[in-house]
């Protein structure tokens, strides 16, 4: 069927919405197939279509498949998880210890997402007034990935519970370039219908009606949702 004006057809826009509501962060459920070269290229191209402030591009993909360099981070991830289960109290802290919150090991890749701080020189198009801009066009790579990867079967977990100074020098990253995100990825067993942590009592998804506000803060939005 033929679309005009660069339309989607409605199976297409099923698509995306599927990838969006179907994408999981995933812990537990890896499976050790490989992903091929294609199917990564892929998903590192879908990355490196996110939008950046000024085209900065700012992203650098570290592949890390050594057992080494995982096992390495697997150990900072257990210091500063355990430094974190200490900010809560009683049941909340044992809720807390009994969740799987990484699948470093037990995914065939680990990729790390970094932000080149410097790249584009010191005046980017768009990243004066707000120079944060370069992390935020990262974490939309980041999106941009793991929203492919859902269409590709591929589960994604994001691991933050990690000290960024030691990530920097685990990956013998330069002063200038951001760990900004540490992912787990591969096929999965399951992808789960709901976010782990909302099955497991967690925290649950806010009413979007909660969240929605016209002209100020506060304000209800006259068409109301
Ligand atoms: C910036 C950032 C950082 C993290 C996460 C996400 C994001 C966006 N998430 C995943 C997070 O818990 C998850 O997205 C929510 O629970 C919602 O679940 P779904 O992603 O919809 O499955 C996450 N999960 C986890 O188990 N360990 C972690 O360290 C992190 N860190």
């Amino acid at each position: 069927m033929t679309v005009s004006n660069g339309r989607f057809t409605d199976s297409e826009r099923q698509g995306v919405y599927r990838a969006i509501f179907e994408r999981r962060d995933v812990r537990s459920q890896f499976l050790p197939d490989p992903v091929s070269p294609d199917v990564l290229t892929r998903l590192l191209e879908a990355a490196h279509h996110a939008p950046s402030v000024g085209f900065m591009q700012p992203w650098d993909f570290i592949v890390i498949e050594s057992r080494d360099v995982r096992e390495t981070v697997l150990a900072m991830f257990e210091q500063e998880n355990q430094k974190a289960a200490e900010r809560f109290e009683g049941e909340r802290k044992e809720h807390y210890r009994s969740l799987k919150l990484q699948g470093i090991m037990e995914s065939p890749l680990n990729l790390c997402i970094t932000c080149d701080r410097s790249r584009g020189g010191p005046h980017v198009l768009g990243r004066n007034s707000i120079v944060e801009t370069d992390l935020f066009s990262t974490c939309l790579a980041v999106q941009n990935l793991w929203l492919a990867a859902r269409a590709e079967g591929i589960g994604v977990g994001w691991v933050s519970i990690l000290d960024q100074e030691q990530l920097s020098t685990a990956l013998n990253l330069p002063e200038h370039v951001y760990p900004l995100a540490y992912l787990c990825l591969g096929y999965v067993s399951e992808f789960l219908d709901q976010p782990e942590l909302e099955a497991q009592g967690w925290r649950s998804r806010l009413p979007l009606s909660d969240l929605v506000h016209g002209d100020k803060w506060g304000q209800p939005f006259s068409s109301g949702l």
